[in-house]
């Protein structure tokens, strides 16, 4: 979280550079989590890709990310986000390195125009509703909106119903989720950032689809992301539907 007096121009880029194998993304997860991951070396693939979290305030986007980097979920009383905030996380797919940088927008709408000016840099966006939040399914079209005036043409979408694991709450059907995300052309599941449910998996389709972009082999097939989540995906409930 970023505090009242947030400012754009106190935000800096440093770049590691040097030879495969010297170190660089080994000193960039000590720095970010203080620990060294042995292991055989594997190779990065590009400089890494920007991952935005998007939806409604309330819906889980921060406990999403925190179940994500740190598999551990924040109970209790709810802080909404304010401004923006990121997280580093490296996740190793198909024998190589991909680095996310992952951004937790704050989903109230006084902050919206802070969001507007990272759309552009991010080649992926995760966009959340809540499954116990009707108002926040319905204003996932206004979500799309803003994404095709503000985001890269290319931009990898994916639609997530979150909160999956409060099943007696639930005020939208599994089926409007996924019907929804057809309509659009994006993949979709439904989540829980309480019990971890899809929430790597999530993460992960979108490393391979972004791998696969930045080095795009002739002889490979190319990533399906939507047939990868389909056979990968667990569903929530069998008798979920209300
Ligand atoms: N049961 C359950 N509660 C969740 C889940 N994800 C988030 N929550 C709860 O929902 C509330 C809001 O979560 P946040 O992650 O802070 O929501 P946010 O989308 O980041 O909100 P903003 O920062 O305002 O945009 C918190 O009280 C969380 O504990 C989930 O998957 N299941």
């Amino acid at each position: 979280m970023v505090g009242d007096g947030y400012n754009e121009a106190l935000l800096h880029k440093t770049i590691l550079v040097g030879d495969s194998g010297v170190g660089k993304t080994s000193l960039l997860v000590q720095f970010d989590q203080g620990k060294f991951i042995p292991g055989s070396f594997s190779a990065t693939v590009g400089i890494g890709f920007t991952v935005m979290l998007l939806g409604d305030s309330g819906v889980g986007k921060t406990c999403f990310l925190l179940q994500f980097k740190d598999g551990a979920f924040l109970s209790g009383t709810f802080i909404a986000t304010v401004g923006i905030d990121f997280r580093n996380k490296v996740v190793a797919v198909d024998g190589v390195k991909v680095k996310l940088q992952i951004w937790d927008t704050a989903g109230q709408e006084r902050f919206r125009s802070v969001t507007h000016a990272y759309y552009r840099d991010a080649q992926a966006l995760l966009l959340l509703y809540d499954i116990t939040s009707k108002m926040s399914f319905d204003n996932i079209r206004a979500w799309l909106t803003e994404i095709h005036e503000y985001a890269q043409k290319d931009v990898v979408i994916m639609l997530l119903g979150n909160k999956a694991d409060v099943s007696s709450e639930r005020a939208v059907r599994t089926e409007d989720g996924a019907s929804l995300a057809r309509e659009y052309g994006v993949p979709f599941m439904e989540t829980s950032a309480k019990t971890g449910m899809n929430v790597e998996l999530a993460f992960l389709a979108i490393a391979k689809e972004l791998k696969q972009r930045a080095v795009q082999p002739l002889d490979e097939p190319r990533f399906q992301i939507h047939e990868y989540i389909e056979s990968q995906k667990k569903k929530s409930s069998c008798c979920a539907f209300s």
